[in-house]
């Protein structure tokens, strides 16, 4: 990418995607960019956010006047991703630098002069360099003072961790951490959906989530969560078989959740990191389920699936990171587990996806005879693996996959 396209993708950017590009005035100045236009319409967005102004594409106009329209357009048709910002701003970065050093070049060309005195004359445009990006706060770097500060700060806040409603589950593993990954593995048709269903529906009655379903409709989820709602069996909603009063109970249901749930489904399939950040970036999710990481793909092509997975889980952790949300990543299991109790070496994805969760909980359900159905239900074990700011063991759950429901029924953990 040339210098030029890189400035006006930062300001694409910007001008764009307002919230995410916040902290671009620690790491830019309006001297990097190459033409003076490019500039003003970068000094016109650090102006607005210095007055508390959100500096989105009407706003900037509205300080540059419409001779600058055109140019804004066409910053926004270079199609930035915001995801990419940083690799924007390291081109303007190094284009700034190496335009400075060849300006040296050209006047000591013209001018003249000894050896010694073209080698000051570098050294005083590197230290002019210098002093001006040292001056730049580099972003995600914080001095102890700072963050002892901030840290004792947030002690006097209430608790922002999301609580599930599973009242063990919340104890043991403090609810959904933001800035972090949570893990729910299972053999396949084991209840892994079913479990992040339920606990998406809970965490949703108080916090936004986004729920990436790649393998089923959302017709589907609704009719798992409409059926753990109204305690009629899926089967009998698939084949509608439903009376009268079967259907009032479901549009009171559905007339409640649709109310009181702050959530959004989505069955786009193929989706990468960067589909996820525009995700992010248009619906603010305090939690995002990804159900499930094997049908996501890597930004960039990997030899196998292995390291498409590693590269995916890697990509989701950065990003619950940058945009303070809990990411919620649901695996499959090695057929190895069958018959024998899961651990973390069992992931598909392996040791990449054990080493960037905060949470990894592995279901295990005890065998039961025929199909379930009425109040019938199967014991399963919820191993936690891994807990990152808590201590592992087993929560026990009653599962009713005739209602696609989980009940917390007992807990036995070590600290
Ligand atoms: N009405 C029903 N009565 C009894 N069992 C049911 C009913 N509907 C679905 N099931 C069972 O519930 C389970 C659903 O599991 P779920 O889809 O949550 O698993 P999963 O781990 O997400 O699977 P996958 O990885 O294949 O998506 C399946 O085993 C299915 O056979």
């Amino acid at each position: 990418m040339d210098t030029l396209l890189a400035e006006e993708s930062v300001l694409g950017c910007m001008l764009l995607f307002p919230e995410e590009t916040e902290n671009i005035h620690e790491r830019l100045k309006a001297e990097m960019f190459s033409e003076a236009p490019l500039r003003r319409i970068y000094e016109a967005c650090g102006q607005l956010r210095a007055e508390g102004k959100t500096p989105d594409f009407v706003t900037a106009q509205s300080v540059l006047g419409s001779s600058y329209q055109k140019l804004m357009l066409e910053c926004c048709e270079t199609a930035p991703s915001v995801s990419r910002l940083a690799d924007y701003a390291g081109i303007v970065l190094e284009g700034w630098r190496v335009r400075e050093l060849t300006a040296v070049a050209v006047s000591a060309q013209i001018e003249g002069g000894t050896s010694a005195e073209l080698i000051a004359r570098y050294r005083a445009a590197l230290d002019r360099q210098e002093a001006i990006t040292a001056a730049l706060k580099e972003a995600g770097i914080k001095d102890f003072v700072e963050a002892a500060t901030e840290y004792l700060q947030s002690l006097y806040e209430p608790d922002k961790s999301i609580k599930t409603g599973w009242r063990d589950f919340d104890r043991v593993v403090g609810g959904l951490q933001r800035k972090s990954v949570v893990v729910i593995a299972a053999r396949p048709g084991k209840g892994k959906t079913d479990f992040a269903l339920q606990m998406a529906t809970q965490v949703a009655l108080d916090h936004q989530v986004n729920y990436n379903s790649m393998e089923m409709p959302t017709d589907q989820l609704l009719q798992r969560v409409v059926s753990r709602g109204t305690k009629i069996n899926s089967i009998r909603l698939r084949d509608r078989d439903l009376t009268e009063e079967d259907r009032a109970k479901i549009a009171k249901v559905l007339d409640l959740q649709a109310k009181c749930l702050k959530i959004n489904f989505d069955e786009t399939t193929h989706i990468d990191a960067e589909v996820v950040e525009g995700k992010i970036a248009r619906y603010h999710p305090d939690v995002l389920f990804i159900d499930h990481l094997g049908l996501m793909s890597a930004r960039e092509q990997k030899k196998n699936q292995w390291e498409e997975i590693a590269a995916t889980t890697h990509e989701l952790k950065a990003l619950a990171m940058k945009h303070d949300l809990c990411i919620v990543e649901l695996v499959q299991l090695s057929r190895a587990t069958d018959g024998r109790r899961p651990t973390q070496g069992d992931l598909y994805g392996g040791a990449a996806v054990e080493q960037d969760a905060d949470v990894v909980i592995a279901l295990e359900v005890e065998k039961f005879e025929g199909f379930l159905s009425g109040d019938r239900s199967a014991e399963v074990t919820a191993s936690i693996l891994k807990n990152r700011h808590g201590g592992v063991g087993e929560l026990k759950f009653a599962w009713q996959p005739q209602y696609h429901s989980y009940v917390s029924y007992e807990t036995r953990y070590e600290s």
